[in-house]
């Protein structure tokens, strides 16, 4: 190996909380980048070098919501993202806090038909029929 740089395989994870309580799963409004913004997604990030995907999300949720939560299960498919990255989604409990808008523009709790019916990013698309059932399940 040459140089300081470490290469790692590791895919870089952007991981997404699907938070559901009576039967409405929150979204979040993107502030950025401009041809997102506006749009609505579930919470989270990138998953930083060292930290477990519930980890770096259990963070993320902190630092975008101000709540405390435990990551679940995973939920609807791998999406590929640009740079070799993938976007994955997990359950997600609330277990303090309320959810607040700290780095999107807002957030609301919406209903099976209201989730079909939002501007979300075009990604979490992927993951509307997965979402769907487990709204109606509640
Ligand atoms: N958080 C989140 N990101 C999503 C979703 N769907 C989707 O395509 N993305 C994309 C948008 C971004 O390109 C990338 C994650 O960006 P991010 O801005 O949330 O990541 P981050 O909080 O770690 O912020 P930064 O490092 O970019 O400052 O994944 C989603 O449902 N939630």
């Amino acid at each position: 190996m040459h140089g300081a740089r470490v290469e790692t395989n590791a895919v870089r994870e952007v991981a997404a909380a699907a938070i559901i309580v009576g039967g409405r799963l929150l979204l979040a409004q993107r502030v950025a980048p401009p041809e997102l913004a506006g749009m609505w997604e579930l919470p989270g990030g990138k998953i930083e070098p060292g930290e477990s995907p519930a980890q770096g999300l259990r963070r993320e949720l902190r630092e975008e919501l101000g709540v405390d939560t435990v990551v679940g299960d995973r939920i609807g498919v791998d999406v590929p993202l640009p740079k070799g990255m993938v976007l994955r989604a997990y359950l997600v409990s609330l277990c303090d806090g309320t959810p607040t808008a700290l780095e999107h523009s807002a957030v609301r709790w919406v209903t099976g038909p209201e989730l079909a019916a939002a501007d979300l990013v075009p990604n979490d698309r992927a993951w509307l029929a997965e979402l769907m059932a487990v709204l109606r399940a509640e």
